[in-house]
């Protein structure tokens, strides 16, 4: 390995990328922020690329980061502290070239900057000792225990077996398609495969925007399933409420599906994206920027889909850090809200009407619990069982016809989110 340049200065070309995975990291693993949240902050000013790379690292950090921090120990007689900058330096340093294919002296001379002040020369000696020895990282990340613990008591070890493996892989492009009976068609056309009526998967980093029927609004990206919950309120001619609604792909759906929707979600920022996709797909829908804790609609509906706001553990292929920064209490917060939303769309829905909830949440108490806790407060409420006709194959309905997605699901053809889904019916 060429000699690293230790002097390079805090501004050189690659050192600010880095700073910014470092705030990433930190804002992650020390503050217990979303990363996508972290990044607009974190990466203030820089320009795309650098923006990109940044993310790329932190996440390849996230992924790895129990292997990461074995091999840095198993190269230090005093073990650097969790939250020293030196450690930190390191496992930028160590993701980019076991994962990201950057040559070693890159490494290395874009963090050192970083700890300025600090033990450049252990992390410079770190570095070097590992290179020499060749080390590698394993083909499957360990989970860490926080993750890998609550998961297994809720889901069993096979489920996080197979969650090891689905982290270790760019999860595929799933697009649902505007007119389902056209699937064989934008099979063909996209190059791709079809898991069920109105799906396409493509490999892992197509270019979206250039592919066949972007700009034709023909399709949108979302994942298997994420589609489930909109796919189970069918056909529809009535009136829809789609609430906690953006960026709007259940929102795409129900409208295409034929429902007159309301969309409704307290996010402008979020919003912008539901009405640019709406533009795009030439699909109609009614927008309203609102707390649905304040708002009501002007008369009870035909169908409610209500895609909660969760932990999001069940999304963790693509945001790795909800591996480390969900805990119970996380999860006891986002439940609370729930209930609230819950019921409140309760109230909307009109006797003999459907309510979906949804989460994309791997955790039982926003999912499994919160339905059994709802259903005992709201007995007018019956679970409408899900049948298999109307899931892809190897995803079979709970005995009580709820559904619950997770990762050891369809692993073979790439796998997909984790969710929980119950539709019930207004039964008085
Ligand atoms: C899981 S995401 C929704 C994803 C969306 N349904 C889709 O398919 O694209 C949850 C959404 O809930 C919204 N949200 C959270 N709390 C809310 C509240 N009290 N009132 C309205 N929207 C809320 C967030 O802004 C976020 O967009």
């Amino acid at each position: 390995m060429a000699r690293p340049q230790l002097e390079l200065p805090a501004d050189a070309p690659g050192v600010p990328a880095r700073r910014a995975a470092l705030k990433l990291l930190d804002a992650v693993l020390r503050q217990g922020k979303a990363l996508e949240a972290a990044l607009d902050r974190a990466a203030a000013n820089l320009p795309a690329n650098d923006r990109g790379l940044a993310h790329a690292i932190a996440a390849e950090v996230l992924r790895f980061l129990s292997d990461l921090d074995a091999l840095i120990d198993s190269a230090t007689r005093n073990r650097i502290p969790d939250d020293a900058k030196a450690r930190f330096a390191l496992r930028i340093a160590l993701a980019q070239v076991l994962r990201l294919g950057t040559p070693p002296h890159a490494a290395i001379s874009t963090v050192l900057p970083l700890v300025d002040g600090g033990p450049r020369k252990l992390v410079h000696g770190v570095f070097g000792a590992l290179m020499r020895q060749g080390v590698s990282l394993p083909d499957t990340p360990a989970l860490p225990d926080v993750a890998a613990l609550r998961w297994e008591a809720q889901h069993g070890s096979a489920m996080v077996e197979a969650a090891m493996a689905a982290i270790a892989q760019p999860p595929a492009t799933d697009l649902t398609l505007a007119d389902p009976a056209a699937t064989d068609e934008w099979v063909a056309k996209l190059e791709g495969v079809s898991l069920f009526p109105g799906h396409v998967r493509l490999p892992a980093g197509k270019q979206i925007t250039a592919l066949p029927g972007f700009d034709a609004g023909a399709w949108w990206v979302q994942d298997l399933a994420a589609s489930l919950p909109a796919r189970l309120l069918g056909q529809g001619a009535g009136d829809a409420l789609d609430l906690c609604a953006a960026p709007g792909g259940k929102t795409l759906q129900l409208a295409s599906q034929g429902w007159r929707t309301i969309a409704v979600d307290m996010s402008e920022s979020r919003l912008a994206r539901l009405r640019d996709n709406l533009g795009r797909t030439r699909i109609d829908a009614e927008i309203v920027c609102a707390d649905l804790r304040e708002w009501k609609p002007a008369a009870p509906v035909d169908a409610v889909l209500l895609d909660a706001p969760c932990s999001a553990t069940g999304i963790f292929r693509r945001h790795p850090d909800v591996l480390h920064r969900v805990r119970p209490s996380v999860i006891a917060e986002t439940a609370g809200l729930q209930r609230e939303l819950l019921g409140r769309a309760a109230e909307w829905v009109r006797v003999g009407g459907r309510l979906v909830y949804a989460v994309c949440s791997l955790e039982r108490p926003e999912g499994e619990e919160q339905i059994a806790d709802f259903l005992s407060r709201h007995r007018h409420f019956a679970i409408d069982p899900v049948n298999q006709a109307e899931l892809p194959a190897g995803v079979a309905p709970n005995p009580d016809g709820t559904v619950r997605t997770l990762p050891g699901m369809l692993i073979e053809q790439g796998g997909l989110d984790g969710f929980f889904i119950a539709r019930m019916i207004r039964t008085a």
